[in-house]
């Protein structure tokens, strides 16, 4: 059963395409992890998804209807990448405030104890740190029970501990049969809470497949070296040549060092890392595009 779903869907603001003819199905059970650098789209695509905005063009639909139409909304929990709470409630009185406008809420003790938040219960909201309030706004999303919860990078903010108590609840939810979308710039993340990840770059859907086959793109290594001219290398998948260095793209960064080598060619000044996510994925999607010209 589809939950939510964006079909062909584009969004301008201005003369910024933000969402460019996107397609994504969530189903039910599902835990979905949305991937992709600043400015991708995924914020963007999150809030046509929850009705806060209209698509340019496409449709959208959320648990049966329109995102817009509050009766869709009911069964959607939603923390948005940015959260204002009122900063003289405490805690508890956040909980029972948004607990009131649903019929079944989850009991204030078990939601705050989920969250890792008992302690902090008669804190007032502008006395917590970033950590916790983050963790509030997240808790808020899983009061009224429901069947989709939609996580705009949930855990920013977050230090490492606070990080993995949080994917604790949202594994949790989910092994009880909840569905989740949730957005991330972190492979890392994605990888320890969904088993399919949808990523994103310049408003394009670039990739929907399993974790591991995405972990197969973004393991992508960036071997650079300065000299004057290299021939052709196997297992690479993109060569620029930037300043006199070449930057060459490849999922086996010890192999192509080898194969290097072997060539006989003279280099210097080797350098391997990991690429950005940013940059594996350009690397990618920039395949059928020429090398620029050399400096
Ligand atoms: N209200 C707006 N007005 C104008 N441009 C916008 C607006 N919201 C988003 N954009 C632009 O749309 C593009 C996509 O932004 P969006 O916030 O959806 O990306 P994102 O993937 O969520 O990024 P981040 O990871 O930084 O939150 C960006 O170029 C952004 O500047």
């Amino acid at each position: 059963m589809i939950l939510a779903c964006a079909e062909q869907v584009s969004r301008r603001y201005g003369e910024v395409l933000a969402l460019d003819r996107v397609d994504l199905t969530v189903r039910a059970g599902e835990l979905v992890g949305l991937l992709g650098p600043n400015g991708a789209g995924k914020s963007t695509l999150m809030n046509l998804l929850v009705g806060l905005r209209r698509p340019t063009a496409g449709r959208v639909e959320l648990l049966g209807g329109d995102p817009r139409d509050p009766a869709s909304r009911r069964q959607l929990g939603v923390t948005p990448q940015e959260t204002g709470l009122p900063g003289t409630l405490r805690v508890g009185e956040v909980v029972d405030f948004v607990s009131a406008h649903y019929p079944d809420p989850v009991p204030r003790g078990e939601l705050l104890d989920r969250f890792g938040l008992t302690d902090q219960v008669r804190r007032q909201t502008g006395g917590l740190s970033g950590g916790q309030r983050r963790r509030l706004a997240v808790a808020l999303a899983f009061v009224g029970r429901p069947r989709l919860v939609l996580l705009d990078e949930p855990t920013t903010g977050l230090d490492v501990e606070a990080r993995h108590a949080l994917w604790e609840s949202i594994r949790g939810f989910h092994a009880e049969g909840g569905t989740v979308l949730l957005s991330s710039h972190y492979l890392e993340e994605v990888e320890a809470l969904a088993q399919r990840v949808v990523v994103i770059g310049h408003g394009r859907v670039l990739a929907d497949d399993s974790v591991a086959a995405i972990r197969g793109i973004v393991g992508v290594r960036r071997v650079s070296l300065v000299a004057d001219d290299l021939p052709a290398l196997p297992g690479v998948v993109a060569t620029e040549r930037v300043d006199g260095r070449f930057q060459l793209l490849t999922t086996d960064a010890d192999q192509l060092v080898r194969d290097l080598v072997a060539t006989g060619v003279t280099f210097r000044d080797l350098e391997v890392r990991p690429t950005s996510l940013e940059e594996a994925f350009l690397a990618i999607t920039a395949g059928d595009r020429p090398a620029p010209t050399p400096a």
